[in-house]
């Protein structure tokens, strides 16, 4: 059986300032904290999917920018693929999460990362740091 990616967005506002949403379902994970995306649909690229995704979830429009990483993996045959991103256009709205967060330095540990996001989360951090 081919992989199935899935493809997250690390949005990033004022520098430093990251989205978390917390997951309405399924019930094993609803209430963990993840970055917003989903399954690639076929035909469909994956920056394409993760355009498609934040406008679904959240009703933005982002700008795909830097590939965090490679594959992260999650349960098998499924494979985490993540972009940072800025906000082109909208305010973010929960419309298929519990809630959202902005997490400043400082907040990156405040929510409960599902299992896969919390490596990402790391990631990210240094890389801002870096900035
Ligand atoms: N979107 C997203 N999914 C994640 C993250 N971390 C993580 O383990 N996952 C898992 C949860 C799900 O099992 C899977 C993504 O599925 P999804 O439910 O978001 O995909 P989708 O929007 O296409 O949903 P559906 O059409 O299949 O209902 O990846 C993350 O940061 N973002």
């Amino acid at each position: 059986m081919s992989m199935v990616v899935v493809v997250a967005a690390v949005i990033v506002a004022e520098g430093r300032r990251v989205l978390a949403a917390q997951r309405a379902a399924p019930a094993a994970l609803a209430g963990g904290w993840e970055f917003p995306g989903g399954k690639v649909d076929p035909g469909e690229s994956e920056p394409e999917a993760l355009v498609r995704e934040c406008r679904e979830e959240l009703g933005v429009e982002v700008a795909v920018g830097a590939q965090v990483g490679g594959d992260w993996p999650l349960s098998q045959g499924y494979v985490l693929r993540v972009w940072l991103c800025s906000l082109a256009s909208g305010v973010p709205e929960a419309r298929e999460h519990l809630a959202l967060r902005w997490l400043g330095p400082g907040e990156y540990y405040d929510v409960e990362w599902l299992g896969a996001d919390l490596p990402i989360m790391k990631t990210v951090e240094n890389l801002l740091e870096g900035d």
